[in-house]
């Protein structure tokens, strides 16, 4: 049975940051996710994390300059001093937070030289490897899709995969976003049987609107059951935006999370 989390990025936007742990919680969640955490001290979202009985599946690492478009840095030459930086403040809130995945984004590489970023993505994600180990928390690498993302280092699922064999770490794995996958790679259930032990985080919402997943060109009912056929223990992020208000849209989890 999947494990759902919902993304406080994308849902129960309708409140403040702060209040969205116990909206998910009020609404049958018992596990969250959000891009990033930095505007709040780590204390504050332990607080809620505790008073509502939540786990946090996973966080990003700083990515940068976000309004101006940025994307992370892992894989841009000449920010390694920032990514490590990066790397350390995104560790500290992990050890306050008790998470165990933490995904670094890879940067928007386009017009830069592919071999210089590929080395440069092997040297970083290798030192946030070593970074993370003794708290057993894993790095994950996502492909973006490039109509979203145009220009991101990683945009497939195998180009992921492979990244993450070459940095040679234990303790990397793919965060397989089933919208960014169909959009780009399509073929979700035999392609989730091929990464089936390298991915360590699973993400969905519908294509092409990224909305609630009972809607659009995939069946998530379908590949929820063979994530679960695959052995995947792991939690699945609802990271979409939703259609007409947080609350209004959860009817499709009733069969996940019970009420
Ligand atoms: O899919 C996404 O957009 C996110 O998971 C993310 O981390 C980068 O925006
Ligand atoms: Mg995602």
């Amino acid at each position: 049975m999947p494990r759902l989390a919902a993304n406080l990025t994308m849902m129960f936007t309708e409140v403040p940051f702060l209040d969205r742990f116990e909206a998910a919680a009020d609404n049958g969640f018992t596990a969250v996710e959000f891009l990033f955490p930095y505007e709040h001290r780590p204390e504050e979202i332990a607080e809620r994390i505790q008073r509502h009985g939540l786990e946090i599946a996973l966080f990003n690492m700083p990515p940068g300059n976000w309004a101006a478009g940025e994307r992370g840095m892992a894989a841009i030459p000449g920010r390694e001093a920032e990514f490590a930086r990066n790397a350390g403040i995104a560790l500290a809130y992990a050890r306050t937070l008790g998470v165990s995945r933490v995904h670094a984004m890879s940067g928007i590489t386009r017009g830069l030289d592919p071999v210089e970023c590929r080395n440069t993505f092997i040297a970083n994600m290798r030192v946030a490897c070593d970074m993370f180990a003794a708290d057993g928390i894993t790095i994950l690498v996502e492909a973006l899709n490039t109509r979203d993302v145009p220009g991101y280092f990683v945009a497939h699922q195998e180009e992921a995969a492979e990244l993450c064999a070459a940095v040679e770490r234990p303790n990397i794995a793919v965060q397989f976003d089933l919208y960014h996958a169909q959009i780009m790679d399509g073929d979700l259930t035999r392609l989730a049987e091929q990464l089936n032990g390298r991915f360590a985080h699973v993400q969905i919402a519908s294509v092409p609107e990224r909305h609630e997943p009972d809607t659009g060109e995939v069946d998530f009912g379908h590949m929820l059951k063979v994530l679960d056929q695959l052995g995947y223990q792991g939690f699945v992020g609802c990271e979409y935006n939703p259609r007409n208000g947080t609350v209004a849209g959860l009817g499709w989890t009733r069969p996940w999370l019970g009420g």
